[in-house]
């Protein structure tokens, strides 16, 4: 997750188990941290919300000082996440395609219309006098082909956890009205809101129940159980037989349970007793998650038995059903279950090894947002959303079998040479015209590349310039001291010189300067790797790393190039055309940079002083002053402020001041 404003939002206090009462580590976090939990609960997908700066959050803030914040963000969350197609994850795609609704209070969603009135006719059959338990059993059209094909895709139930999330928006104990279909997992849940629950099943429009409501439901419900195949083996087993009073009770201490959050604690016996009657392992609600097996289980006696013989494989109207109140969520489910309650998930370690300096075991954390609404104020990282960038590193062809190779500009030079060469005289004439314009065109605009050229015609060895004529080309001024591109320029050497071969000997002109263009990388080839390293530099082996940059530095190195810890700025000034004084206190360094100006044609450009600048200074009159004085070598990188006046002895304003204000 990624917070815009990345600063503490929340206080954590992480409760170590040997400690007194009270005691606590306290962490400061961002959200991010915080909710990683969330993250990870909703299979590592992101969402979006905007920040509207509405006033939603206010009842949300302060239910999340109390330490309970997921699920009133988990009902943002869902409300937030509209249909739009863009924002549809799978499982919404999922959702919508077996038509239910994606969103909330949607009265415009037939779906919902559906639900509506499957809803009204659920209740009104349920609170029908002297209805057969079967009929009221039924399954309507609707949601038995909406579950059929939910059964199909979701069989292995992987999913339901996170499609019940979806669908649920929050809690009908907390929420009241706002609960919508669950998934197809849910059509058993369905038949417990009808049953059960029916202010509390499906649609918008649902009213909180009443004790009324609730005990004919139960009343009924017991009669259907009572009715069942399931029950009367149930009935066998004391351990999942039931009556509807102790429904009743149990449904009431669920709700207790749901509503402090701790529900695990108040099932009071009845999950181990529910435990020992069989139980399926492919049955929707219970596959989904191990965790959700507390609540279904509890409600199992009540409604239906168990025979061990659930496969799972089949459609439930044709098995019994485990059966949970719409309203009661699985623990994952649960937004106000913090299954992460020593923070472990959340990265943090603790154990009584000397590796945690002995830092006992977190019994549980608590978790303060430091401001209210402050988790509103940075922006969820939606990572569902598709990125409309393009892979720049992976290249496929359109048209499979097609070769992924990408010809370079040099070698369809070459290929047009060869073709031109090995045409006709007569073609050949017509088309030198277009041909060398097109070379003119591509000397002189491809900078760089051509500069490089020339540099490397002025540093053939012999036997190539023997084989190329005089006629060159006019280049830009010398290969400035830049980067070299061998291969390139080596290549575009023969390209260029394309009018100095007699037609007829093309070909033969054309393996001669292969030859060449051999000889010469072979030379390259040899220097670069070190062969023959001049000894100033073996003598030195700091200037080793200058060495290796040398073609990087000086792109006419080998011309000789003579090379110290000096770079080459005066050469560059100088190549502007412009006239250069160059100081330095070291006699070696002047003889090395009139040594170097001249293999780059601009010693004429500078005047070399060998001197103290700070004592020359005054005398000198110059438009621009460059000062590039020892700075301490590489190590200036990692300086956090970069000062002239601190980062050089002299202080750096002190030797500008040295030459004259008019100049
Ligand atoms: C980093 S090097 C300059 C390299 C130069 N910018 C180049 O590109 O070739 C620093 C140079 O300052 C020279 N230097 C140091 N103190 C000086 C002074 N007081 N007056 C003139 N030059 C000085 C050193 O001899 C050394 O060559």
């Amino acid at each position: 997750m990624y917070c815009e404003k990345w600063s503490s939002v929340v206080e954590m206090c992480l409760f170590l188990e040997d400690l007194r009462e009270g005691s606590c580590i306290l962490c400061l976090c961002s959200r991010a941290f915080v909710e990683d939990w969330k993250l990870c609960s909703l299979g590592l997908k992101g969402y979006y919300i905007e920040d509207d700066g509405n006033s939603a959050g206010e009842q949300v803030t302060e239910e999340e000082e109390g330490g309970r914040s997921q699920g009133t963000a988990e009902s943002r969350d869902s409300k937030d996440v509209g249909p739009d197609e863009s924002e549809l994850d799978s499982e919404a795609e999922l959702m919508r395609s077996i038509g239910l609704p994606l969103q909330l209070d949607d009265p415009s969603s037939s779906e919902n219309e559906n639900t509506r009135r499957y809803k009204l006719r659920t209740k009104k059959d349920i609170e029908g006098e002297n209805l057969p338990a079967e009929n009221t059993l039924s399954p309507k059209l609707e949601i038995t082909e909406l579950w059929e094909k939910y059964w199909k895709e979701y069989r292995g139930g992987t999913a339901v956890a996170k499609l019940a999330r979806k669908a649920y928006s929050c809690d009908t104990d907390t929420c009241g009205s706002k609960t919508v279909v669950d998934n197809k997992k849910d059509e058993n849940r369905t038949k417990a809101d009808e049953l059960s629950s029916p202010s509390s099943s499906v649609g918008s429009e649902s009213s909180s129940s009443s004790d009324k409501d609730h005990n004919e439901i139960l009343d009924g419900l017991s009669n259907i159980s009572l009715n069942s195949e399931e029950v009367e083996q149930s009935r066998l087993d004391p351990s999942v037989s039931c009556d509807g009073h102790q429904c009743l009770s149990e449904v009431k201490s669920r709700r207790e349970c749901l509503a402090s959050g701790q529900s695990e604690s108040c099932n009071g016996g009845t999950k181990e007793s529910s435990l020992s009657g069989n139980r399926s392992t492919s049955q929707p609600a219970q596959d989904s998650q191990e965790s959700s097996e507390a609540n279904t289980i509890k409600d199992r006696p009540c409604l239906i038995g168990t025979d061990g013989d659930e496969s799972g494989e089949d459609p439930p109207e044709q098995k019994p059903s485990k059966l949970k109140r719409s309203h009661e969520l699985d623990i994952d489910e649960n937004p106000d279950s913090d299954f992460d309650v020593d923070g472990s998930l959340l990265g943090f370690k603790h154990g009584s090894g000397q590796k945690y300096s002995g830092i006992s075991n977190f019994s549980h954390r608590r978790v303060r947002y430091v401001h209210k609404n402050v988790k509103y104020k940075s922006k969820y990282f939606d990572m569902r959303r598709q990125i409309n960038m393009k892979n720049k590193h992976i290249f496929f062809t359109e048209e499979p079998g097609k070769t992924l190779f990408k010809k370079s500009k040099t070698l369809s030079k070459v290929e047009k040479f060869l073709k031109w060469v090995n045409e006709p005289m007569d073609e050949k004439a017509s088309q030198e015209s277009v041909s060398h314009n097109n070379m003119q065109d591509t000397c002189t605009s491809s900078g760089s590349e051509e500069q490089e050229v020339s540099v490397e015609k002025g540093d053939d060895p012999p036997e190539t310039s023997e084989l190329e004529p005089g006629k060159r080309r006019a280049m830009s001024p010398a290969g400035e001291v830049g980067t070299e591109k061998t291969d390139r320029d080596s290549t575009e050497a023969a390209v260029t010189d394309e009018g100095d071969c007699p037609a007829q000997a093309a070909p033969d002109c054309l393996q001669v300067e292969a030859e060449a263009e051999n000889k010469k990388k072979k030379n390259k080839s040899k220097n670069r790797k070190g062969i023959g390293l001049p000894p100033e530099i073996t003598a030195v082996p700091e200037l080793a790393k200058y060495w290796a940059q040398r073609y990087r530095l000086f792109s006419r190195f080998d011309d000789g190039i003579k090379l110290e810890r000096a770079g080459g700025n005066t050469i560059q000034f100088a190549l502007t055309g412009k006239r250069v004084i160059a100081v330095d206190i070291d006699p070696v360094k002047i003889d090395l940079a009139c040594n170097n100006a001249e293999i780059y044609g601009v010693a004429d450009k500078i005047e070399f002083i060998c001197g103290d600048v700070l004592q020359l200074a005054s005398r000198l009159k110059v438009n621009v002053v460059f000062l590039s004085p020892p700075w301490g070598g590489p190590d200036y990188t990692t300086a956090e402020i970069f000062d002239i006046s601190t980062m050089m002895s002299p202080d750096g304003f002190e030797i500008f001041q040295t030459f004259p204000e008019d100049h």
